[in-house]
């Protein structure tokens, strides 16, 4: 594999062994999806870049004023001149009003400026996770995908909230203090340098040593969701193994981990802060003493002396934010690389170039010397050849893990194959408008999912912007309007609140009227295992004649039942189809079908 294959989308996530190359070419995918987000804000970032500037100059003169009020205003009121001594006034109170102003408008523009980048961000991720293919969703977990739109984006929120800002204003604080400094009184000027290098090496010992820390606390917190997620999203094992002792075991053990991160990273404030202080008062001190000599030698005046203690003292105080800044960087630089990589994935179930229109289907199907592997490798359909014909309903049926879901995940293109062709009225399936394709074939899985909201908007899926009628008769169709009128609120009843929750085979007959009102040419139906009630089973199998007649249908049969309804039986093996007929054929047979069949008789009587 190439070094830019292992890297490329998400594939560079469980790694921490870069050569420098791949470094670099991680940065700079992070820094063109920044680049991409920052582009359409360029007009307000200028604006926001010369209001602080404005605000920051208005802040910084305050110290100027006091030592030109004090030094000149002073003798001049001695001597009765109220000019000076007011016009420092004035100006004070003109760059004081007019600097908190413009900090505000600087936050607010800010502010904008974050959300709507965010926004952006937020709807891309989101919009990219939809696009990816299953194949991508398949080994890539949910608690991963929930971090990049969560933690991750909390990241990159607080590095463009505070951050840059922090970053920003400190920056031209302590510039615009040291040109001040320097103009008024250079020797103050000269003491507040050689503070620097204290200060720098206070400041690097804890961006070392912090940014291990963070990392720990980025990696523990990361634990914690992923902890989380998978606990929640397998609560019925959680329940059916009563593993919650352990779970919260494992749980309190990590949460431990994060405070003890946590805790580490407030011991290293407990060193900083005091020591930033300390570096900042010795500084006033020495600014003060020697300045005290030095007006008593008349060599400075004492507004000056005042000024340039005040500068002292101001400049060290964006110092805590901007050590700061680096660690919001660093896990908003992580976050950027992580998001930067999800968005850099391309679908393996890519749309058509030149997609071919399928107004109407007829439901034909062809498998031509088709072969397929999941990316493991290992091919789980050998090269094989099938002829579906328009309106068959065919029952596919052989032992678990057999290849029947691949079969069926194949057909409704959620897998390409990795050889040959499959067709559907003769155009090859990756040519077909994927308008067309969802409208011509669709699946319905043994979950039987509903989404939050109302039975009819559930079903509705099936044809947005049905109108209600059609919603109805399509439940009526299938059998499912009964019971959907004996619910509390009828077809406005919310499937997932109290009251609206509706039983597996209910929710199997909701689905059914969906794929209906859908009146797809091909449908795949994942028969659920469960096994139902007997007038339940007896309401699904009516419902699954009247969804059946008129289209090609392709059902994983489970139950005896079906495969008695179906025109034909596949029946595979370790990915191959060992035997092909109609049901009463192979049922008269000696094969595998004829066994299966036997074995399931039994199991009735
Ligand atoms: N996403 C995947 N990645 C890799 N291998 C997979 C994936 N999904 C299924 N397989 C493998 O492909 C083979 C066929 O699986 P498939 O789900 O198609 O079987 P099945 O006949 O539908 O089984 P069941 O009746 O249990 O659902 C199995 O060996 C399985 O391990």
């Amino acid at each position: 594999m190439s070094a830019t294959a292992s890297i490329s989308g998400v594939g560079g996530e469980e790694r921490n062994d870069f050569t420098k190359v791949e470094s670099q070419q991680i940065r700079q995918r992070s820094l063109r999806l920044l680049g991409s987000l920052l582009r359409p804000e360029r007009p307000r970032l200028l604006l926001g870049l010369i209001v602080v500037v404005v605000s920051t100059a208005a802040q910084v003169a305050g110290p100027a004023l006091i030592a030109y009020g004090i030094d000149s205003g002073l003798p001049a009121l001695l001597a009765n001149d109220w000019m000076p001594i007011g016009l420092a006034g004035a100006a004070y109170i003109l760059t004081g009003v007019s600097g908190a102003l413009l900090i505000s408008w600087f936050t607010v523009l800010t502010a904008r400026i974050s959300q709507s980048i965010l926004l952006d961000l937020r709807k891309r991720v989101f919009a990219q996770t939809q696009r990816l293919s299953l194949e991508f969703h398949e080994s890539y977990t949910s608690g991963r995908i929930i971090s990049r739109q969560t933690s991750d984006l909390d990241a990159i929120r607080e590095l463009l909230d505070s951050g840059i800002n922090q970053l920003v204003q400190g920056l031209l604080y302590m510039l615009f203090i040291g040109v001040a400094l320097f103009s008024l009184d250079w020797t103050s000027g000269i003491i507040l340098v050689c503070s620097l290098l204290p200060l720098a090496i206070l400041t690097r010992w804890f961006q070392v040593r912090s940014q291990k820390m963070f990392r720990l606390t980025r990696v523990a917190s990361a634990k914690l969701i992923v902890k989380f997620v998978e606990t929640m999203t397998g609560i019925r094992a959680v329940k059916a193994f009563r593993t919650e002792k352990s779970n919260e075991r494992e749980f309190g053990g990590l949460v431990e981990e994060y405070r003890e991160s946590n805790a580490r990273v407030i011991r290293l404030f407990g060193i900083f802060d005091p020591g930033l202080v300390l570096i900042g008062n010795v500084t006033v001190a020495v600014v003060l003493l020697v300045g005290a000599f030095r007006v008593i030698d008349g060599q400075v005046a004492i507004g000056v002396l005042l000024a340039a203690v005040l500068y002292t003292r101001r400049f060290f105080d964006p110092m805590e934010e901007m050590a700061m800044f680096y660690n919001s960087y660093q896990s908003a630089a992580a976050a950027l690389e992580k998001i930067s990589g999800v968005l850099d994935e391309t679908p393996s179930v890519a749309d058509p170039v030149s997609p071919v229109d399928l107004w109407e289907s007829k439901g034909e199907i062809d498998f031509v010397g088709v072969e397929f592997s999941y990316d493991t490798g290992r091919v789980v359909l050998p090269r094989f050849t099938l002829h579906i014909p328009a309106g068959q309903t065919i029952a596919l049926v052989g032992s678990t893990g057999a290849g029947k879901s691949t079969l069926a995940k194949l057909i409704s293109r959620f897998y390409d194959p990795t050889a040959g062709i499959l067709a559907l009225d003769g155009i090859d399936l990756r040519e077909v408008h994927p308008k067309d394709l969802r409208r011509a074939i669709v699946m319905v899985t043994q979950e039987a999912y509903l989404f939050s909201g109302s039975v009819a908007e559930n079903i509705a899926i099936g044809k947005p912007g049905a109108s209600r009628d059609e919603i109805v008769r399509a439940a009526e169709a299938v059998g499912a309007d009964t019971f959907i009128t004996g619910l509390p609120n009828g077809y406005e009843t919310d499937v997932n609140k109290r009251g609206g929750r509706v039983s597996a085979g209910q929710r199997q007959l909701i689905s059914f009227a969906r794929a209906f009102l859908a009146d797809p040419a091909v449908l795949i139906l994942d028969e659920a295992t469960a096994s139902l009630d007997i007038p339940s089973e007896r309401l699904v199998q009516d419902a699954l004649q009247t969804l059946l007649a008129d289209r090609t249908a392709i059902i994983i049969a489970h139950r005896l039942s079906t495969v008695a309804i179906a025109d034909r039986v596949l029946v595979m093996e370790h990915g191959r189809i060992v035997e092909d007929g109609t049901p009463a054929d192979l049922i008269a047979g000696t094969g595998r079908f004829s066994q299966l069949h036997a074995s399931w008789r039994e199991s009735l009587v």
